[in-house]
């Protein structure tokens, strides 16, 4: 008899038929995507037709008007705030394009904050997730010393200091001059291999999107294959 196979690995993140309107106008509709644990996924597309809506959809941070998205078995639809918060935080890293750095607290406090809401502080980890991203050394500093491509590799490091088993990050190396931009690329993939995370990159880059495993296009009438 032939050995039995493993089955698939339930995905990451599985949105299926999502559907987004702000009023009457829609901004995708038919929206199908499903991520396996381990890969990378590059979604490209026109400016404005709803890349950074789609992801603050799939982490639960704007609601659908229709379809549904589960990550990680959990549908975003059956929890309360309170529950989707706490979901949100133990599973997800999220890269936003506009850092959303905490002003008043320190490089490495920022870093930490995801161990910090998660109950487990870890100055180790958060040193570590900053040399990773070439930061060592600037975890004192407050982010208004920083550059803007030094801030975008705090909100990478933060969005990875807690080992999430899904990471969205919209637009990540937008700020990063070529070299520094393939190295946190290279970054976010080794997190994506080493965990079993899936990575979902929106990107404007072909350079970027040329590592992804898969590239999909977001258009009005849903996503294509690249
Ligand atoms: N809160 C909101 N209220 C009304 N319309 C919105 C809101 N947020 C986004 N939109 C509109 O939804 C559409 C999609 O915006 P979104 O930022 O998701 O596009 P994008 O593909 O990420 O664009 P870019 O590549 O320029 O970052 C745009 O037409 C935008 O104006």
């Amino acid at each position: 008899m032939p050995p039995a196979r493993d089955p698939a690995p339930a995905p990451c993140v599985l949105a299926t038929g999502l559907v987004k309107r702000y009023g009457d106008a829609v901004v995708f509709a038919g929206v199908d995507l499903a991520v396996s644990p381990g890969e990378f996924v590059a979604i490209l597309g026109e400016s404005g037709v709803g890349k950074s809506t789609l992801l603050n959809c799939l982490a639960g941070l704007d609601a659908v008007d229709g379809g549904r998205v589960c990550v990680l078995g959990q549908d975003w639809a059956a929890l309360s705030e309170p529950q989707a918060a706490a979901w949100r935080r133990t599973q997800l890293g999220f890269v936003f394009q506009a850092f959303h750095i905490l002003p008043h607290l320190t490089v490495a406090q920022n870093v930490g904050l995801p161990l910090v809401l998660l109950g487990r502080p870890d100055a180790e980890r958060v040193a570590q997730v900053l040399d990773a991203v070439g930061l060592g050394g600037l975890g004192e500093r407050l982010p208004q010393t920083l550059s803007g491509g030094q801030l975008q590799r705090v909100a990478i490091a933060r969005a990875l200091a807690h080992r999430p088993r899904l990471i969205l990050a919209d637009e990540p190396t937008g700020n990063l001059d070529p070299r520094t931009a393939a190295q946190v690329l290279a970054l976010l993939q080794a997190q994506t291999r080493a965990h079993g995370a899936a990575l979902v990159l929106v990107t404007h880059s072909h350079a970027a999107a040329e590592q992804a495993d898969r590239r999909l296009e977001l258009t009005c009438e849903g996503m294509r294959p690249l």
